[in-house]
């Protein structure tokens, strides 16, 4: 590769080499190494004609040569892995558990029987996506596709006007100051976007019109599925013919994810497995075959009155299980008695099948 190469010699869109050489990028080595999210964010030029550009020029994606060896050390990939943001929950003993956050580029799975909180994870991380960049967040946009008509745009807009509140608060109050002041509900509900799968031919068709979407939307950094469980496990005779729609619907979910570089979110239900001679037990749905599909699996459970998340599964944590609540602003540590007298969203329900509301 000539890498003192000036890039206005490839035959590429005079719109975009004008867009290169004003951030800077003249010459081969200049895209050595970049991302096409990178290359994307600093040259305001789409997604998709950035990884165009870094192939045209680099040969590859931008991660390497083109001699198609390894170019990578383990360092390296430690430091991409440690580069790589994560989406908060808003619970800090949730997020410690998972390593910071949910992260980019990988799937992670929230199961859980119904009303232990899953789609309020959900929402919560849809509205934490958003976070401003100022605030240390991503700014991102959303797709959230429902295929159980669980959400509920009312609980979103408590759980929006919360953490809107909430951040303007950390930012010190002046509502009006800078970046923030674009960080309003109505800004965050229009950066959502929405799907409703009423089958799984909607649903797999979804899935397989987001490369498109996101191409357009190069902001978007969390695509959610809630569930991905629903309609595989009440429209199919077929068991085979369900297993290879979910292995190709697990392969076009982390293709995604790393393409893109975006936090898969998928919620899953629960199901009774029966061993014989053995007492039953509550396991994830969809089988021990889609057990592969994601990087990262939680499990939502009651103990007594107190929810917890179990990390059942993850390729660089150890298992762990930490209490958490759901609260009138959405998920929250669970507060001492010490610490509760000082806040006012404290866990009301205590009834696991009762929706309540704060008022
Ligand atoms: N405003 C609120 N304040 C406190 N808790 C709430 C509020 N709104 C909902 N909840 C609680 O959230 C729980 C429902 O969570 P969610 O809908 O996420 O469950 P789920 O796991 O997705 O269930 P399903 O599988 O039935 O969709 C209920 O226990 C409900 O009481």
């Amino acid at each position: 590769m000539q890498t003192q190469r000036e890039l206005s010699s490839f035959p590429i869109a005079p719109v975009h080499k004008t867009k290169l050489a004003a951030a800077g990028f003249i010459i081969v080595e200049d895209l050595k190494g970049m991302k096409p999210s990178e290359l994307s964010k600093e040259t305001g030029i789409g997604m998709e004609e950035s990884l165009d550009i870094l192939k045209l020029v680099l040969g590859t994606d931008g991660k390497g040569d083109n001699s198609g060896h390894v170019d990578k050390s383990a360092l390296d990939i430690l430091k991409q892995e440690q580069s790589l943001p994560h989406i908060v929950t808003f619970s800090e003993q949730l997020d410690n558990m998972l390593g910071g956050g949910v992260p980019l580029c990988k799937i992670t799975e929230f199961c859980g029987a119904p009303g232990t909180g899953k789609t309020q994870i959900c929402m919560q991380l849809a509205v934490d996506a958003q976070i401003p960049e100022c605030l240390g967040g991503l700014e991102a946009e959303v797709i959230y596709i429902d295929t159980e008509g669980s959400f509920i745009v009312e609980r979103l807009v408590d759980i929006v006007t919360a953490t809107v509140e909430h951040c303007k608060e950390i930012a010190g109050g002046d509502q009006d100051s800078g970046e923030l002041g674009d960080f309003t509900p109505e800004r965050v509900l229009s950066r959502m976007h929405y799907y409703r799968c009423h089958d799984y031919i909607e649903l797999l068709a979804t899935i397989h019109l987001l490369p498109d979407f996101i191409k357009q939307h190069s902001k978007v950094r969390l695509v959610i599925v809630d569930s991905v469980a629903f309609h595989f496990r009440h429209d199919f005779d077929d068991m085979s013919l369900r297993t290879r729609l979910l292995t190709s619907t697990a392969q076009n979910l982390i293709k995604l994810a790393t393409t893109f570089e975006l936090a898969v979110v998928l919620t899953n239900q629960m199901t009774t497995k029966v061993r014989a001679g053995e007492s039953s037990q509550l396991v994830p749905a969809l089988g021990e075959s889609w057990g592969h599909a994601s990087t990262i699996r939680v499990i939502l459970y009651w103990e007594g009155q107190e929810r917890y998340a179990w990390l059942y599964k993850s390729p660089s944590h150890r298992e762990a299980r930490v209490p958490y609540q759901v609260t009138m602003g959405g998920i929250r540590d669970v507060v001492t008695e010490d610490e509760s007298h000082n806040d006012d969203t404290v866990d009301t329900d205590k009834n696991p099948t009762k929706r309540q509301r704060v008022t």
